[in-house]
């Protein structure tokens, strides 16, 4: 697909018009409003199988030019839902080194730091993810919203890492650990509803669940997420810093959210 930015001339006002699905229906991300809320107590802890990878492991860490990836083992998978989803990659959005305010899904209008998505793909239905990626029931992402705060060790493990991966497309092995660690301690209350892919093509694919509860990570580590990266190769002569890499909140149609948490 063409090539599209997160600001100016390709900025997101512009994406429907070379991918007609980000000016459809059922786009992400939304605003986490009350009124919009209703209970569902069918809504189970969503169950994370194998996501203790072992350090013997590797994993590759990326810049893709739109935001720093790591590839998941497709050993990890979520039970718990109609079908199984395996991981395919986690990725991050973050706002600015003095504009604290980078994730996409916002709750009561509140935008946090930054957020976290771990991508999943219907492998119970679909041979990989390019085949699931525009089907309604092919995708199923985990968002954490974070907060910058107490420093967290387990984000040091792969954020140790960024400078060997400053330029798009650029790419380095590291050690797989256990990617559990990035989540929130209960996850348990969370929101649930059917989106989108928050970049283009923004196929409505996405079964999004979202941890009620953030995670926090310590100031300097989000100035390492938010001062290291480009999204311009090491070559091109104007270098463009990765910054504020988040779609605005997008309409709520006829949608609801469920929650599996009462106030
Ligand atoms: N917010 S989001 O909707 O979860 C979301 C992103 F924001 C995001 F930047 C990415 S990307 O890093 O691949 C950069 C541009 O697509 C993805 N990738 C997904 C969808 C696109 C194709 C693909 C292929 C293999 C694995 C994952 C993915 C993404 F799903
Ligand atoms: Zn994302």
């Amino acid at each position: 697909g063409g090539k599209w930015t997160y600001n100016g001339p390709h900025g997101e006002n512009h994406w429907p018009k070379h991918f007609p699905y980000c000016g459809g229906a059922f786009q992400s991300p939304i605003n986490f409003q009350r009124e919009l809320q209703r209970y569902d107590p069918g809504l189970l802890p969503v169950q994370l199988q194998n996501y203790n990878l072992s350090s013997s492991e590797q994993l590759t860490l990326s810049n893709n030019g739109h935001s720093v990836q790591l590839s998941l083992s497709p050993r990890m998978y979520l039970s718990g839902l109609p079908h199984r989803y395996s991981a395919a990659q986690l990725h991050f959005h973050w706002g600015s080194p003095n504009v604290l305010a980078g994730s996409e899904h916002t709750v009561n209008g509140k935008q946090f730091a930054a957020e976290m998505h771990v991508v999943h793909f219907n492998s119970g239905k679909y041979p990989n993810i390019t085949m699931a990626l525009d089907k309604s029931d092919g995708l199923a992402v985990l968002g954490v919203l974070i907060e910058v705060g107490e420093f967290n060790p387990a984000f040091e493990q792969f954020l140790k890492y960024v400078n060997g991966i400053k330029y798009r497309d650029q790419k380095i092995q590291v050690p797989a650990f256990n990617i559990r660690d990035l989540l929130p301690a209960h996850l348990d209350e969370y929101y649930r509803y059917d989106g989108s892919l928050t970049t283009p093509p923004c196929y409505p694919s996405v079964l999004w669940t979202v941890f009620r509860h953030p995670v926090t990570i310590s100031l300097r580590q989000y100035l390492a997420l938010a001062t290291a990266l480009f999204s311009s190769h090491a070559q091109e002569s104007a270098p463009m810093p990765m910054l504020g890499n988040y779609r605005k909140p997008q309409l709520m149609d006829n949608r609801v959210v469920l929650v599996s948490f009462q106030e």
